[in-house]
């Protein structure tokens, strides 16, 4: 495993590899590394020659200075937990790196930037399209994991690779929980204790309300999700929507779609943690 913070080394690197006809996987994260993004890396290891991680927090995605100021930052632990993995190389690029110049590039993702965390987050999934576009450039993988538990992330990255015609496999994995179902998270550390213990209200509710789609319209199954996790005093839903997973138009009846995913924002204090479930 090797680290690399330089992108024209990265990519010498890279290029050499794809002259040797290597298969190059790709996992971009934001570090404060858990078991959700090592079993990414896990996932590209076996798939492919090569596998890639970066670590950046990408200050453009960023719509709030104080989550920017207060994300978690552990690369020393964040390499650590990467060794067991055996990813190849690990790309921890400094801002100016990736910005030499600000990107002033205006992506349009239609309803998929238009509802939920685009909505509650103008300029986010902007943001993330810059960072991604650029780190695929950079590392040119045949393959990228990326998690469901940030569902729209994964519509909007598809998206991109389709509009700029990039030919990159944009793999989708499973959401990784903790043992009482809260859903891993690098925002998990910033809760206290009471804080944490109650979390795992969200997900546990998300499982019930799957139990009743055959009692309750989608309308009043929003109410009681929203109802049931207000109920606790730690926790404030910000929304909880029902969509059609791959266009996510917002759903208001069962019959309207046969994929559906219901997608959560849930305030902890100061902490925004988001979760989903396939209804
Ligand atoms: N619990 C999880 N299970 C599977 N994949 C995950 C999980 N948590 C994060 N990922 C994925 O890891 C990649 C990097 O995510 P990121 O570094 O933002 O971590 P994160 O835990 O989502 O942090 P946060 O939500 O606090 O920003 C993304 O593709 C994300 O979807
Ligand atoms: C994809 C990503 C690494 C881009 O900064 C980030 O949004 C994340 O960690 O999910
Ligand atoms: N995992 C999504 C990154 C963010 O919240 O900015």
């Amino acid at each position: 495993m090797e680290t690399v913070k330089l992108v024209a080394e990265i990519k010498s690197k890279i290029s050499k590899l794809k002259a040797e006809g290597k298969t190059i996987g790709f996992v971009p994260t934001m570090g404060a590394l858990h078991k959700g993004h090592l079993s990414l890396v896990d996932t590209s290891v076996k798939n492919n020659d090569i596998t890639v991680v970066s670590i950046f927090v990408n200050p453009t995605q960023f719509n709030n200075p104080e989550d920017l100021l207060t994300y978690p930052r552990t690369i020393e632990e964040d390499l650590e937990k990467l060794s067991d993995c055996k990813p190849d190389l690990i790309f921890i690029p400094e801002v100016n790196e990736i910005y030499p110049e600000p990107d002033t590039r205006i992506f349009d993702f239609g309803v998929l930037d238009r509802v939920m965390e685009g909505k509650k987050r103008p300029g986010h999934f902007n943001g993330v399209a810059q960072v991604v576009s650029k780190l695929f450039d950079i590392v040119s993988p045949e393959n990228a994991y990326f998690g469901q538990k940030d569902f729209q992330q994964v519509a909007v990255i598809k998206q991109m690779t389709k509009d700029l015609k990039l030919n990159v496999n944009i793999v989708p994995c499973p959401i990784i929980r903790e043992k009482d179902g809260l859903a891993m998270s690098s925002r998990n550390v910033l809760l206290s204790e009471d804080q944490r213990k109650n979390a795992c209200k969200i997900s546990e509710t998300l499982f019930k309300a799957r139990n009743l789609v055959a009692e309750l319209s989608v309308s009043q199954l929003k109410e009681w999700v929203v109802e049931e996790i207000n109920k606790n005093n730690y926790l404030s839903v910000e929304y909880f929507e029902i969509v059609n997973d791959t266009t996510l138009e917002v759903i208001n009846d069962w019959n309207e779609s046969n994929n559906k995913i219901g997608c959560i924002t849930v305030q902890v204090g100061k902490t925004r943690l988001i979760d989903n479930v396939t209804f």
